[in-house]
């Protein structure tokens, strides 16, 4: 009740989101930050990362912590995911927990649930339910229902990222839940990620678009070099390294002559660009780092030294 009396107070502070992967967790944080931060597909656990979005209002600035997707571990990254997810619900000041609408809340929810609870007892969760544009109303009333009886919530809500329905809303929400500070990061800082980690996230997605079984899981890519080119403030060169696990993954994402690289480039550069302000040569070098993912050193040099 005391924010309420306190409305001309500015809060800062830390938000982030759990659920299953493809929860609709980073379209949700894209779009309340209007911007494309996260990188997003139709692929569970595309999010490897603690990316922060920032939304800055008058009244208020939310630092939104994407973690990613919670699973049974079963390889060393898988583990060290898990251990960076509930180091991040600890040191938030709101968690936003997503079950999409379309798919039962089921036992990988309630897992979620009670290690929040052991993790963060103090925390304020707020139930949120995704992707309402793909449910009837009465479904969504359904969802509401089984959500609301996984564990008791600050608020529970319905929101459509893509629809952009109660999306200020749920922000509101969020705010409510901050404590009142000033700024925590300067007005026009959409995210902290270094502009390196973005770039070779936009080159993740665009290769993930169309690969299959674990090929996606398999997919790191890392910017070795970047800068103008010289004598031109006009273009950027820059040089992403996309590893893969095995000789047949490369096959895939090179394809035919080379012909599915090309165009992973073309759509990745567009974004990039997009995201410089400059035109872009984009030169991207497929190599095999045979089980990066079970491999402590290589983790360390793809960044994941968490
Ligand atoms: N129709 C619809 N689709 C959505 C909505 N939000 C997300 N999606 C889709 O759901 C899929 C997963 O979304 P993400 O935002 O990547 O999910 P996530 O929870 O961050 O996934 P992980 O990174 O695996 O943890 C993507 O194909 C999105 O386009 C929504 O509001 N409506």
């Amino acid at each position: 009740m005391a924010r309420k009396t306190d409305a001309a107070a500015h809060r800062s502070g830390f938000a982030c989101f759990v659920g299953r992967p493809n929860a609709g967790k980073s379209t949700l944080l894209n779009a309340l930050v209007g911007t494309k931060i996260a990188i997003t597909s139709d692929k569970p656990q595309t999010t490897r990362r603690a990316v922060r979005g920032i939304v800055t209002r008058p009244d208020a600035q939310l630092v939104i912590v994407d973690t990613p997707g919670m699973h049974k571990p079963r390889t060393l990254l898988g583990e060290r995911l898990g251990d960076l997810v509930r180091s991040v619900w600890s040191d938030v000041d709101v968690v936003g927990f997503c079950v999409p609408a379309d798919e039962k809340v089921g036992p990988g929810d309630r897992r979620i649930a009670a290690e929040l609870s052991e993790q963060a007892p103090k925390t304020p969760i707020i139930g949120i339910i995704t992707k309402t544009d793909k449910a009837t109303p009465q479904q969504v009333a359904e969802q509401l229902l089984a959500l609301s009886k996984v564990r008791d919530f600050a608020e529970v809500i319905p929101v459509s990222a893509v629809a952009d329905s109660q999306v200020d809303v749920l922000a509101d929400l969020l705010i409510d839940r901050l404590p009142v500070s000033p700024r925590l990061y300067p007005d026009a800082e959409l995210t902290d990620e270094p502009m390196e980690t973005r770039i070779a996230e936009l080159v993740r997605e665009a290769s993930l678009d169309g690969v299959r079984d674990e090929l996606p899981h398999s997919l790191a890519a890392l910017v070795t070099e970047m800068g103008p080119r010289e004598g031109r403030t006009d273009l950027t060169d820059i040089y992403v390294t996309i590893f893969v696990e095995r000789d047949s993954q490369k096959a895939i994402v090179l394809g035919h002559q080379g012909s599915r690289l090309s165009s992973v480039g073309r759509r990745a550069r567009l974004q990039i660009e997009e995201l410089l302000g400059t035109r872009v040569y984009l030169n991207l070098h497929v190599t095999v780092a045979k089980d990066w993912q079970r491999d402590p050193r290589q983790l360390r040099k793809l960044g994941f030294d968490l």
